[in-house]
């Protein structure tokens, strides 16, 4: 049974997906020591944002293949060392959007009202109407950074609100933001005339430190920031000075460019400033959605199944995944298939998407056929995380090409390899209920059933040879399960491709090629 490790705290239905199919262990408050001490025993590990998961615990996680994050962000995994261990890290890129939304909107009212304080100094006995006269939403402008899931469901509840919006995302088109009712401006502007700034970005090398003391010189004194993204997007000290120097009027944040806060000129700032510890996917609806969104997509890794939201390897949306499963495990064969047949050392593979897979929906293929290609040489270390990156550094040219016309088939694939036995290429497809069958081998069409140990021979077509081949074979004591001749004309050259109960004795090959006829044979092992 496989073993996960969960490391923070999740909703038990995550805990009950997993048990299905694995022993689950909850240790949450480990110190890293503890952390890579322990993993080597774990088939996944499952957190939220209280584990770091470095380097140095992927590389002490001998049996790890997946790291689920019951949230978005996944700053805290190093997920380019994750995937060079072909190590799958999966998200839940949606289970908290509203609640991250709900807090930033939460925390901008808040801060407008005062309510922090105010609560405070009521139940401290007091009753003061006079110190916490706020500002209204109304008619401000708000200042969106980032205008992706949680800042497009911002957006549209601030619009209803009667605020004014602009947006600053760069991946983002014009008229996604007119959608949502923002104009897209630049960066600066945003700065300098928005009431209230909300940042809703990932943390990157060039969001790190977006808010500094020069970004803050440009903003109204009267502007107050709202941070429930990600710590260390603002430089905490240039804002609790701008705040105290009264350069702006006030910031509400959940993360922090440290956490849990430690000693912060933060803290000491009066309600001008709203702090919550990293509260924004809190909500008991958003836990559940995660753990389960999350949990299910462990379990169908450990389970051999792909993931739906994997960060390092291609997304397949659960519809694109249902379309495309049958087809991922034909590219593997055939990626598979075309390897052996080219000898290994690959230097180029060609992948022809055709018919209904002419779509930039199948690049996942592309993938698929990669990893079957070098399942020779990686066996189970090759997997859909590391395929690309094993083929790029063994120096395997990956040429992708696409041909809607080609329609013998629904959708077909061709793979073409050459290695050290030359040029050879496959054809597949998916035929009645989504068998996989080859339809096409170097050129000569066939239509059989891919199986575990398969001959092929490539020889003149003319009487004989066949019966030959059948008495060689039995000879050697191995048994034919079917056979079917490919040719283009009759009498001239042909394939044959059999599939046979046992892997073929040593020496044979050569008895083969020595029938009169027979120009070549290969033998491969699916
Ligand atoms: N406080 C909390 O508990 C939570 C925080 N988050 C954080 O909220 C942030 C946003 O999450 P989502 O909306 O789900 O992500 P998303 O991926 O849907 O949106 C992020 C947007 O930022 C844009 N972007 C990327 N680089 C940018 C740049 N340099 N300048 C401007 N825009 C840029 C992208 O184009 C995208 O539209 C993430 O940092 C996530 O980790 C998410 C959930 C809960
Ligand atoms: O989903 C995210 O990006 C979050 O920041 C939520 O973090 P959490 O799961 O509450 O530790």
């Amino acid at each position: 049974m496989s073993k996960v490790l969960v490391s923070d705290t999740i909703d038990q239905a995550g805990i009950d997906i997993l048990s299905q199919v694995a022993t689950v262990d909850v240790k949450t408050g480990l110190k890293p020591a503890e952390l890579i001490e322990i993993i080597g025993e774990y088939d996944a590990l499952m957190i939220r944002s209280g584990t770091r998961v470095t380097q140095e615990i992927i590389e002490a996680g001998t049996q790890l293949k997946i790291i689920g994050r019951a949230g978005v962000g996944v700053d805290n995994v190093d997920v380019p060392a994750a995937t060079r261990k072909g190590i799958v890290v999966v998200n839940s890129p949606e289970g908290n959007t509203i609640a991250a939304a709900e807090h930033a909107l939460a925390m901008m009212l808040a801060l407008s009202r005062h309510i922090p304080d105010a609560n405070a100094s009521v139940k401290r006995g007091a009753w003061d109407r006079n110190s916490f006269i706020g500002a209204e939403v109304y008619k401000k402008t708000l200042g969106v950074v980032g205008l992706g899931k949680i800042g497009s469901h911002v957006a549209t509840v601030a619009k209803a609100m009667g605020m004014k919006l602009l947006a600053y995302d760069p991946f983002i088109s014009t008229e996604r933001a007119e959608q949502i009712g923002c104009q897209l401006v630049d960066l600066d502007l945003l700065f300098q005339q928005a009431d209230y700034i909300t940042l809703h970005i990932p943390k990157t090398p060039e969001t790190t430190h977006l808010i500094n003391a020069v970004t803050l010189a440009k903003m109204k004194p009267t502007a107050r920031i709202i941070n429930c993204a990600r710590g260390g997007i603002i430089e905490e000290t240039a804002l609790a000075a701008a705040i105290k120097a009264g350069k702006i009027a006030g910031a509400a944040l959940d993360v922090f460019e440290s956490e849990p806060l430690g000693e912060s000129e933060l803290r000491s700032l009066g309600k001008e400033i709203i702090l919550t510890p990293h509260l924004g996917a809190s909500t008991t609806e958003a836990q559940v959605n995660v753990a389960i969104d999350v949990a299910e997509q462990i379990r169908d890794v450990l389970l051999g199944l792909p993931a739906r939201s994997a960060v390092n390897i291609p997304g397949l949306g659960p519809d694109v995944l249902e379309e495309l499963k049958p087809y991922m495990q034909l590219a593997e064969t055939l990626g598979n298939l075309v390897g052996q047949l080219a000898g290994g050392r690959v230097e180029l593979l060609n992948v022809r998407l055709q018919g209904e897979l002419a779509t930039n929906k199948s690049q996942p293929l592309v993938v698929a056929s990669l990893k079957g290609l070098l399942y020779q040489a990686l066996r189970e270390r090759v997997n859909y995380v590391n395929a690309s990156i094993e083929a790029k550094e063994r120096g395997i040219r990956v040429i992708e090409t696409r041909d809607a016309s080609a329609r013998d088939y629904a959708g077909s694939l061709h793979l073409e390899a050459t290695g050290t036995l030359g040029t050879h290429s496959v054809t597949g497809a998916l035929l009645g209920d989504k068998e996989i069958h080859l339809t096409d081998v170097d050129g000569f069409p066939i239509n059989v059933p891919p199986s575990k140990y398969m001959l092929f021979t490539l020889h003149r077509d003319m009487p004989g040879i066949i019966g030959k081949l059948g008495s060689l074979l039995g000879s050697f004591n191995v048994n034919i399960a079917s056979m079917q001749v490919g040719r283009k004309i009759v009498r001239g050259d042909a394939v044959m491709a059999l599939s046979i109960d046992d892997p073929l004795p040593d020496g044979i090959l050569s008895e083969i090629t020595k029938v009169p006829g027979i120009r070549d044979a290969f033998t491969v092992t699916l």
